[in-house]
Order: C-alpha cells, then sequence, then structure tokens
C-alpha cells in the first residue's frame, strides 16, 4: 500500500513539475491572456501540495524528539502513560510497588486477576495478597521486556538483537487459533479451507487494566484503534491472501497488537500450520516451505508451544517431532494437547503425562472449542468469548476430578496455560537480558564508530536538515535580494523597452519585406529623404505620432512587471539549483511554486497599477534636452548592436547556403530581378536562374538583412547628424524620441515595480520604504508597516515546509542518499542508546522487585517470632 502511495506521490510530483515548466513559460510569455488560465491551474496545484499538511510545525518540531519511534510505542514509552500503561505500567523503571498498586485505582492482583480470567464466573482468585502483586509486578515486567522486543525490531533485523517470542506451532485442525483466540477472548485469526495463514503472526498481547475498550492495531499499516474484532480477523485474511498462492508462504511477518484488560502481556507468533499430506490443487513444495519457515522461528532462545490435538497420537505430532529436533532436551517447549474432550479422560490424561518426550515446562491440557450456543450468539461480533470457553472447559475437567483433580498434578485449562505463558517469557526474556544487552553494545560501537569515523559525531535529524537547508537558501535569497534592485529593475524594463523601440521602428520606417520577385513599386516614404522632407509633411507627422502611441499603449503595465516577474522565477530557480534542495524534487517544486504563486498574485495588481500610472504619457509628452541627448545616446547604442545582430545573421545565411559566392550570386539574381534588368518566366517557384526555389527563399532573406543593414547605417549617421542633435526635429529622428518616451516609461515602471513587486516579494517591511509613485495617490499604496504581508517570499516558505508532517520532513531529508545514510547512522544509534537506557531502567525494576519480594519473604520469617526486629527494619 505504502508502495503504492509513493508512486503515486512522485507521478504527481512530476507531473507538477511539468506544470511549473509549462507555467513559467506561460504565464511570462508575452502578455497572453491564456496565461492566466494556465497558471490557475497551477496555483490551485501548488495549494494541493500543502492542503494536504495541515500540521502545524512549531508543535511537529517540539514534539518530535528522536530517535522517532512509532506512535503507539511512544504512548507505551511516555512518561504520562496512555491507557495501555495505566495501573502497573507507569513510566519506565519506576513501576509501582505493590503498596502503591494496592492503593491505586487497581488492587492488588487486580490487572493479573483480569489477565488471567481469575475474575470468571467460574474461577476464584485464591492468591494471596502478596502473591498477586508479585504476579502484577511480573506482568509489568513482562510488558516492559516487549517493549524493548518491539524497541529492537524497530532498530532492525538481526538474529542476536532480539528477545525470545512464544512461538506457535502445530498441524492443521491442531486447535492452534482456538488455543490463541481463547487466550485474546476473540475469534480474529484467518479462517477457511483455502490454507489462509500464509504469513507468521506477531501478536503482542497488552494488558491495558483501566480500560474498558479491547481493540486490535497493525502498526505498519497505521489503520488506528479496530475494536471490531471481525474486522481485525478480514484484515489479517486479506494480508495473508496476499500472498500468491504460488509462492505458498512468506516469511515477512504481519504485526498485530491487542489491547484489553483481559489479556496478560505476551508477545506469541502464530505460523501456518503443519500440513502432512499437500492437497492436489497445492504447489508439492508447500509442505517444505512451512516447515522452513516455522524452522526459522522455533530456533533458540524463543519458547516453542507445540499444540497437539489428544485425537491424535502424539508420537504423531508434527509439532512436537519438529520441536525436538530444536529442544532435544525439552526445555523450551510448552506442550499443548487440545481437544481433550474428544478422548477418555484416562487417555488424555496420559498424554499428559507423556515420558516419550518429557517436557521441562510441561504440558498442558485444554478444551478450547466454543460451545455451540455460544458461538452462533457471539462468533461474528465482538463480544468476549473466553468466559464461556472457560465454564466449557472447566465443566469438562470438574465431571472427571479423579483424573483432572487438585490431586492429580495435571496442568489443564486455559487459565492455567495463559499464567504458564506470562510466566514462561518472563523468566526466558529475563534470561535474555544479558546477552541481548552485550549484543546491543557491541552493535552501539560499531554505529559509534561509523558516526565518528563517517560524520565526525555531527548530530543530524531530519527537522535539523531542513532546517539548515532552509535557513541557508533564505540566505542566499536574502543576499540575492541585496544585488537586485532598482536599477536592475531599470535595466531590464529598458532592455525589454528598447525591443519594442526597434519593433515598431521596423514596422514604421524601417521595413522592406518582398514575398516575391516582382519589381518594387516606388516608395512615397524613402527614409533616404527624411533629413530633407518638408517640415511640415504629414506623413512624417502621422507616422512618429503612431509609433509613440503604440509604444505608450503597448501595456507597459504587464510587459515590463511579466519581464521582472520572470527574471525573479529564474533567479529563484539559479538559487535552487546551487542549495541543498537541488537534490530534492519534491522541495525543488514547492519552492518554485511557491515563488510561482506568489509572483503571479503580485503581476496581477502590479500591472494593472503600473498601466495607470503611465496613463498621462498615453496624451502628451514633453521632454527635456537632456533627456533628447540621453536617448540620441542610447539609441545610438540599440541601432549598433542591432546593425550587428544583423550582419553576424548575414553570416549565419553564408554558412547555411555554402560559402560567400554561391550566396552574392543568388542575391545578385534577386537584385537584377527586382530591377526588371532580368525578366523572369512563371512566378520562380518551381527555382530560377539557375536556382532552386529554396536557395532563392534564403537569398531573398539574405538580401532583406542587407537593405535592413543598409537602412541602419543610414539612420546611425542621421542620428549622429546635427540635425539630430535638436529635439525640435524630433520628426527628422524617430528613434531618438521613441527611445526618449521609452526611457521615460521605464522610470515610472522602475519606481513603481521596486516598491509593488520587489519590496512584497522579499520583505515584511521595508527598513526604508521606497517613495512613493508620483502617479500615485500616497492612500493607494498598500501600507509598508503592515506586517502580514501573504506576498513575501522567505516566509511563504517558513510557512509551506513548516506545515510539513514529520513523516513527509523524514521523506524530504531521505531522498538525498548521503544524508540518508547519515541520519540511518545517528538514528541507529540513538535507538541502540535509548534501548539501553531502558533495560537499565528495567534491571532496577528486577533488582527492586527482587528486594521487595526478598523483604516479603523476611517479613514472613521474622513474623514467626521476632517482633521487636521486625519493628526496628521498619517493617510494619
Ligand atoms: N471438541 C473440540 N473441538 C475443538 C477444540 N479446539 C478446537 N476444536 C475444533 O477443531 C477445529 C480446528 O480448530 P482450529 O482452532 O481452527 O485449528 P487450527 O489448528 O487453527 O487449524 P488451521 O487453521 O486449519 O491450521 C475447529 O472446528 C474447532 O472448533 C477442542 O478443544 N475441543
Amino acid at each position: 500500500m505504502f508502495g503504492a502511495a509513493a508512486i503515486a506521490g512522485l507521478a504527481y510530483i512530476q507531473y507538477q513539475a511539468a506544470q511549473a515548466g509549462n507555467y513559467a513559460i506561460d504565464l511570462f510569455g508575452r502578455a497572453k491572456d491564456t496565461a492566466s488560465s494556465t497558471a490557475n491551474t497551477l496555483f490551485e496545484g501548488a495549494g494541493d501540495i500543502y492542503g494536504r499538511t495541515k500540521n502545524g510545525w512549531e508543535k511537529t518540531r517540539d514534539s518530535v524528539e528522536l530517535p522517532q519511534l512509532p506512535s503507539w510505542l511512544q504512548n507505551l514509552l511516555s512518561k504520562d502513560g496512555s491507557s495501555s500503561s495505566n495501573g502497573s505500567g507507569g513510566p519506565s523503571g519506576q513501576g509501582p510497588t505493590p503498596s502503591e498498586n494496592r492503593s491505586g485505582v487497581v488492587g492488588a492482583g487486580a490487572a493479573t486477576a483480569a489477565a488471567f480470567r481469575l475474575d470468571a464466573e467460574s474461577e476464584e482468585d485464591t492468591r494471596s495478597e502478596e502473591t498477586a502483586a508479585r504476579d502484577d509486578q511480573m506482568m509489568m515486567l513482562t510488558r516492559k521486556m516487549i517493549e524493548i522486543r518491539s524497541l529492537l525490531q524497530t532498530v532492525g533485523q538481526s538474529d542476536s538483537l532480539t528477545l525470545p517470542s512464544i512461538v506457535v506451532v502445530g498441524s492443521q485442525s491442531s486447535g492452534k487459533s482456538s488455543v490463541l483466540e481463547a487466550i485474546v477472548g476473540h475469534e480474529f485469526l484467518p479462517k477457511g479451507s483455502n490454507m489462509v495463514t500464509r504469513r507468521p503472526i506477531e501478536l503482542t498481547l497488552v494488558n491495558t487494566p483501566n480500560a474498558h475498550a479491547e481493540y486490535g492495531e497493525f502498526p505498519a499499516l497505521g489503520l488506528g484503534k479496530i475494536t471490531d474484532f471481525v474486522q481485525i480477523q478480514k484484515t489479517l485474511t486479506d494480508l495473508n491472501l496476499a500472498v500468491p498462492e504460488a509462492d505458498c508462504v512468506s516469511d515477512d511477518p504481519i504485526q498485530l497488537r491487542i489491547y484489553s484488560p483481559n489479556v496478560p502481556d505476551l508477545s506469541l507468533i502464530d505460523l501456518p500450520g503443519y500440513i502432512q499430506v499437500t492437497g492436489y490443487d497445492q504447489p508439492t513444495e508447500l509442505k517444505e516451505k512451512i516447515a522452513a519457515l516455522c524452522d526459522k522461528y522455533i530456533q533458540a532462545p524463543n519458547v516453542i508451544l507445540a499444540i497437539s490435538a489428544a485425537d491424535v497420537d502424539l508420537a504423531n505430532s508434527t509439532a512436537l517431532r519438529a520441536s525436538r529436533l530444536v529442544d532435544s532436551r525439552g526445555e523450551r517447549t510448552i506442550g499443548v494437547v487440545t481437544k481433550m474432550d474428544l478422548v477418555e479422560p484416562e487417555r488424555g490424561a496420559a498424554m499428559l503425562n507423556d515420558r516419550k518426550y518429557p517436557l521441562r515446562l510441561g504440558y498442558v491440557g485444554v478444551v478450547c472449542r466454543v460451545p455451540h450456543q455460544t458461538s452462533s450468539l457471539f462468533s461474528r461480533g465482538s463480544a468476549n468469548i473466553a468466559s464461556a470457553i472457560t465454564k466449557n472447559e472447566n465443566a469438562y475437567f470438574a465431571a472427571h476430578p479423579s483424573t483432572f483433580g487438585p490431586a492429580s498434578s495435571l496442568q489443564v485449562g486455559t487459565i492455567n496455560l495463559r499464567k504458564k505463558l506470562m510466566l514462561v517469557l518472563e523468566q526466558t526474556m529475563s534470561a535474555s537480558l544479558a546477552t541481548t544487552a552485550e549484543a546491543i553494545h557491541q552493535e552501539l560501537a560499531e554505529a559509534s564508530y561509523e558516526f565518528k569515523v563517517q560524520y565526525n559525531d555531527r548530530p543530524l535529524s531530519a527537522d535539523s536538515y531542513l532546517a539548515e537547508s532552509l535557513d541557508a537558501f533564505k540566505h542566499s535569497f536574502k543576499v540575492f535580494t541585496e544585488s537586485f534592485g532598482r536599477t536592475e529593475v531599470r535595466e531590464i524594463v529598458k532592455h525589454e523597452l528598447d525591443q519594442q523601440v526597434l519593433n515598431l521602428l521596423a514596422q514604421r520606417y524601417w521595413n522592406k519585406p518582398f514575398d516575391d520577385l516582382t519589381p518594387p513599386l516606388p516608395e512615397t516614404d524613402a527614409l533616404i529623404d527624411l533629413p530633407k522632407a518638408d517640415p511640415e509633411n504629414v506623413l512624417w507627422h502621422l507616422k512618429l505620432d503612431a509609433s509613440t502611441a503604440s509604444l505608450t499603449k503597448l501595456g507597459i503595465g504587464r510587459l515590463a512587471t511579466t519581464v521582472v516577474a520572470n527574471q525573479l522565477q529564474a533567479q529563484i530557480d539559479r538559487l535552487i539549483s546551487t542549495s541543498t534542495f537541488s537534490t530534492h524534487p519534491f522541495a525543488r517544486t514547492a519552492i518554485t511554486q511557491a515563488a510561482t504563486a506568489i509572483l503571479r498574485n503580485l503581476s496581477y495588481d502590479t500591472s494593472d497599477e503600473l498601466e495607470i500610472c503611465i496613463k498621462p504619457y498615453k496624451y502628451r509628452i514633453e521632454l527635456e534636452d537632456n533627456e533628447w541627448a540621453r536617448g540620441r545616446e542610447n539609441i545610438n547604442a540599440v541601432l549598433k548592436a542591432e546593425l550587428r545582430d544583423c550582419e553576424s545573421a548575414v553570416k549565419s545565411v553564408e554558412e547555411a547556403v555554402g560559402g560567400k559566392k554561391r550566396l552574392r550570386d543568388v542575391m545578385g539574381f534577386i537584385d537584377r530581378v527586382r530591377s526588371g534588368d532580368v525578366v523572369l518566366e512563371g512566378d520562380g517557384v518551381g527555382g530560377a536562374g539557375g536556382f532552386s526555389s529554396s536557395l532563392l527563399g534564403i537569398g531573398r532573406q539574405a538580401v532583406f538583412l542587407r537593405d535592413r543593414a543598409d537602412i541602419l547605417r543610414m539612420r546611425l549617421l542621421a542620428v549622429k547628424s546635427k540635425q539630430c542633435a535638436n529635439k525640435k526635429n524630433k520628426y527628422y529622428c524617430p528613434e531618438i524620441f521613441l527611445d526618449a518616451v521609452a526611457d521615460k516609461l521605464t522610470s515610472t515602471a522602475d519606481l513603481f515595480l521596486d516598491a509593488e513587486l520587489l519590496s512584497k516579494f522579499y520583505y515584511n517591511v521595508r527598513a526604508t520604504p521606497s517613495p512613493p509613485s508620483p502617479f500615485l495617490h500616497p492612500t493607494s499604496l498598500p501600507p509598508l508597516a503592515n506586517n502580514k504581508n501573504p506576498h513575501q517570499f522567505p516566509r511563504s516558505l517558513d510557512t509551506h515546509f513548516r506545515s510539513l508532517t514529520p513523516g513527509e520532513i523524514e521523506q524530504f531529508a531521505r531522498e538525498d542518499p548521503k544524508v540518508r545514510r547519515h541520519l540511518d547512522v545517528v538514528r541507529r544509534k540513538e535507538l541502540l542508546e535509548h534501548v539501553l537506557k531502558e533495560m537499565e531502567a528495567l534491571r532496577q525494576l528486577e533488582a527492586r522487585e527482587k528486594r521487595s519480594a526478598s523483604r516479603g519473604t523476611q517479613t514472613k520469617t521474622l513474623g514467626d517470632g521476632d517482633g521487636s526486629r521486625k519493628r526496628r527494619w521498619g517493617l510494619f
């Protein structure tokens, strides 16, 4: 499921990235209306990314501490405890003493009484207060060890880095599921004839003394609490059936935790049942695969719970046979004989007394069948079936008192089995603690060495990595803002307007395009005649006035805003590619989109307002002498640059044709045709004069470029002429006049863009506010002292990144392989240290328990006579 989600996420991000690319082109393309619709789509997409992550950053940062443990484990280990660790649980290493327990909500032994089902109607709690309290302590110790076992599982799979568990093995239909369900008190295991158990189920039972609700959790799936056990059964069935039949079984365990006041703390692993004969429709290697899977789990130090049915001879028990191979002295196997009610009591008793394979931990006989009436009533619901089973079971054993009564010394009943399982697990885990601690120390030494040598002991967390990356990026952005201000904006806008002026000049004065080779008509507006034209010639007046109107009505607001925003976006892209974010596709996209969205929003308002600012120029333009002189100088440079471009374009055409001579020939032919010296037959479409039509096409371009270069040279001379030194001769020097107008427009635009676009994009409050635009009423400018500027780019980054969930931050940091390795080492080291700390707390708890137990014994001994010593030692 996670895999599928990750792939979908990746595809989405890629899609967003592609969209971002399109948008950058569209929005900043020449003032096209279509751009805005694309931009809208993109903006919604960007919102989407962040819309998914609503958690507050501050909260997340404060509460996330390494090592990051699964939430259920954090709950169990938390100092304030959860429902699951109330009562006898308590903070690490600080479990309540029996006396604390007695005075607490739960009385001494109350937790274990419910867990052992001693409060069931049929069973009486006959334990002394002291024994009951010790049982509670033992269960709490077991819980702590199970927690440590779970912690170790998060460190990573290693045979030596674990604590033992109880492994349940048995043939199919031996009653394995019934035993587990009797312990849990609910039907929750997959049922069906189609080999439904295909994966190991790591079942952790957590006693929750003060809670009423019973529920399950699949920690790896994040489905939350499931109170309906039918739902748990369905989920388990689905997870098992997801293993293809051809694969038979999988050794990837399903983790299930069940929380209930009626279960003891236990860690059990349920495995697929052994099969005797492979069915005709089953893969032939099924039998071997199941056996191999079970073999893997029944290795030391795990406890083996070998289930055998009473109606099958023990000599034929596959579970016992497998167990004997790995535990020949029968030291860590508990034999469970199910279906005791199906055989004569004497036969059942003989099985429990088995001498052929004697077990140190003994055999327990059980009757785990759910009585019929109960089955129909409860089996499909969530009601607890434990007491029905116990009643039925007790009734059976009570019916044969001479065989199973107290005098027999046989162990029977699920209640006894529960107690035994917990006692054995506690002892086995306890015995393994030293070896496991040693293995952890060794692992920790290796991790610490790697941390020192490879990473120079430099701490790192996903959170700190993100924070550092963000700080560095914001710093580089700040540096950029200091180098990109009004001067730079002016340069960009002026360059753009220079190009617009050139376009207008070409359109109105220079362009002599020709589509065919027919001789041109005589020109009425030959530029060559301009210097000597009549000052009152309407033609030249009209040309300049129309050009000026085109320039001022061009949509300067949108054009200037777009080119500047475009440049800002390009600079952000450059900053990203030189930052740590460059290796993080998700962050790259997020930052680009944040910038795009803000710039787009700012652009709309800014361009409209700028248009209003330049409005007066649409009606009247007054030029000062110095403005004219500056325009003359500038256009001179612009025309020269254009001439260079023209000449280099001619060169490219020459190369395309294959040499100067060839181009000269075709150009000469075209000139002759156009001057009427050569008359073409037809329209020359299929070629003419020995030249192909494509060569003639290229020749036409070359002639055009040559003529353009001639005009530019001529106009350069005109601009430099005396005539053009004076602004009153503006009709003779349109280039200078238009340049001066463009310059005026630029001055308004740069001032406005600096105040409205740059300031809002860069800062919340500008240190020294820019002077307001001369054309704006003072109140129409947004108050600069307003701290809540939603357009500020760095602030939006904070908002975006700080709303990421811890999982997303982790995912982000792990995108970079180097960071991933570093994080893994840090995490491993911290987890190991954490486990060791927990183990130390446990050791202290154990020691305290031993002390209190021995004190209890002393009290008892002293109570036999020496009252004064008891008083002196403060034992009353
Ligand atoms: N009479 C009687 N029937 C029992 C007892 N325990 C289990 N059964 C029945 O035996 C059958 C098999 O029991 P399960 O618990 O499903 O056995 P299993 O070993 O889990 O079987 P698989 O899931 O096929 O591996 C079921 O019909 C149970 O009702 C018992 O103590 N007495």
